[in-house]
């Protein structure tokens, strides 16, 4: 099932995606003790990992991800750990665990073993997955122009490597089934370029062009999407 939610502006859709990553994780660690939260990288989830940062929630029962990695150094302006860390995991938020994708190997390929490792131990699944959007259609680091891309869709691994050809660095994802396996995805889809690709996708159509409508065409694991202007 999709859910719609139409906001008014950028700041009000962040406020209430991370109201519902709140709600959503409290009512997690109810059931089961512990929540998993997956989160994108990108510019577009700062307000809303600003917002969440400061919601009530008890953090020392929250292990939080990435969805996909940028292979660069975790204090590299490009990293996604790091726009984590430093927009989310501060006052009480500073009490969730962090599982990084980056490790220590020479390059995202090399590297993908140690990532599988890390994210395979994880409870499963994963409560929460926060999706972005590129205006290429792309979602994770599932982008439509990698080599890797029908990897990224078929395979049952949990992660891949990427190399993407018109985006900057080697990327570590979490795969279509590993996205597919969770219990909630939630997606923020901000201003008009990346609302028309949305609605292309939502339409239907091949994966393999859009990559977001792995999520948008599916009806396992419901999906929502916060919207504005
Ligand atoms: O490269 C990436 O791009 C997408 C979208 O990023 P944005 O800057 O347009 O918000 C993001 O979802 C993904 O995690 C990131 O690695």
């Amino acid at each position: 099932m999709l859910t719609e939610h139409h906001c008014a502006d950028g700041a009000t859709a962040a406020a209430a995606m991370a109201g519902r990553i709140a709600a959503l994780l409290n009512e997690a660690i109810a059931a089961r003790g512990v929540a998993t939260l997956a989160l994108s990288g990108g510019r577009s989830p700062i307000p809303m990992l600003r917002a969440l940062s400061v919601s009530d929630v008890d953090w020392s029962k929250v292990i939080v991800t990435l969805v996909d990695e940028r292979w660069v150094a975790p204090d590299h302006a490009d990293s996604n750990e790091r726009l984590v860390r430093e927009n989310l995991l501060h006052g009480a938020a500073a009490a969730a665990r962090f599982v990084s994708m980056k490790n220590g190997a020479a390059d995202a390929h090399a590297g993908q073993a140690e990532c599988e490792t890390a994210i395979a131990a994880l409870p499963w699944p994963l409560d929460i997955v926060v999706l972005g959007m590129g205006e290429d259609g792309h979602t994770a680091s599932l982008f439509p122009d990698a080599a890797e891309l029908a990897e990224g869709l078929a395979t049952r691994a949990m992660t891949l490597a990427i190399s993407p050809p018109a985006a900057p660095h080697q990327r570590l994802s979490l795969s279509a089934r590993t996205i597919l396996s969770s219990r909630h995805i939630l997606l923020q889809i901000g201003g008009a370029a990346k609302r028309a690709v949305y609605e292309r996708a939502r339409a239907g159509g091949p994966v393999a062009e859009l990559p977001i409508r792995l999520a948008l065409c599916q009806d396992d694991v419901p999906v929502e999407v916060w919207i504005s202007a």
